[in-house]
């Protein structure tokens, strides 16, 4: 097949019926009481995991075979692919400790990474038949997209597009990990004066952040390039950013550290956060 995966908008229409197959099995294995395994880091996994990465890698090779692909699960059992300018980010299902908890607060996640940057992203919330996809680099929107093993193409899917306008007069309000909260975290919300909190599993946080229903997402518990790589292309094409501890751009493609993250803290407002460090 010929595709131009720079070409954002038909990447992210590529995407959709993926994602609702992928969140397909997904929600099958969801729905009876998956069995849980742990990987040699000691993390949860699923046969949910396993499945929808096989999915996603099957799509992803037939439609740019000459793209690395670097996925959670078989970078896990290592198969670590050559990297180059650029690479497609995997993670099948981000927020397993919610997928095992049985919250819904789990999504799939496909990001393209260019120069180091992520240009492209899907997070996908099966459960809430709730996708966020960008479909440019400053496109973000937000779509309703039902689970289904055999979706028909849609030449209309009803977007909603997604900015960080802050909605309304609601308070600075900042979101965190249900499951990974860090002290650091903690010190860090009480230095911006102590905001409302709100807790979420997954890369979902970023899609609260994208659509403007909160500020910032200060993040100290470690993390993987896949986790948040979708969830940055989103916050980035809807007018946010995210940042390290000391305003540097996160880059992507560390493999001397196993694709690790430093800390860092994803922000609604490209403008708030530039303000927040300048008044550091
Ligand atoms: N000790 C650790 N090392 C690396 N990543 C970790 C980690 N603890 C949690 N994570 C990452 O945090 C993700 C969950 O994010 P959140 O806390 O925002 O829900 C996990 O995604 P997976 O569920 O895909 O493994 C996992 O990758
Ligand atoms: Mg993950």
């Amino acid at each position: 097949m010929s595709f131009d995966a720079s070409d954002i908008r038909e990447l992210g229409l590529w995407g959709l019926p993926l994602a609702q197959r992928a969140g397909a099995v997904i929600m099958d294995i969801y729905t009876t009481s998956p069995e849980v395994r742990y990987k040699a880091d000691r993390s949860p996994v699923t046969d949910a995991d396993v499945a929808c990465e096989h999915i996603i890698l099957k799509a992803l090779s037939r439609l740019a075979a000459d793209i690395p692909v670097v996925a959670e699960e078989a970078l896990s059992c290592g198969a670590a692919p050559k990297i180059e300018d650029r690479f497609f980010l995997v993670d099948p299902v981000d927020g397993t400790k919610e997928f095992i908890r049985a919250n819904g607060e789990f999504t799939v996640n496909i990001a393209l990474v260019e120069n180091h940057a992520p240009v492209f992203g899907l997070v996908y919330a099966p459960a809430f038949s709730d996708c966020y996809v960008t479909l440019g680099t400053d496109r973000a929107v937000r779509v309703k997209l039902v689970p289904d093993h055999h979706p028909e193409p849609r030449p209309d899917y009803a977007f909603e597009p997604i900015s960080g306008e802050r909605p309304g007069s609601r308070d600075f309000t900042a979101i965190v990990s249900r499951s990974n909260q860090t002290p650091e975290a903690e010190r860090f919300i009480r230095r911006i004066g102590g905001p409302p909190c709100m807790r979420m599993g997954s890369s979902l946080k970023f899609g609260v952040l994208a659509r403007g229903d909160a500020d910032v997402y200060p993040r100290f518990a470690p993390t993987s390039e896949w986790d948040i790589a979708a969830g940055q292309a989103l916050v980035n094409a809807a007018g946010g950013c995210v940042l390290t501890e000391a305003g540097a751009p996160l880059a992507y493609g560390k493999v001397d550290r196993h694709f690790a993250n430093p800390s860092f803290i994803a922000w609604r407002r490209r403008d708030e956060a530039e303000a927040m460090l300048r008044a550091e």
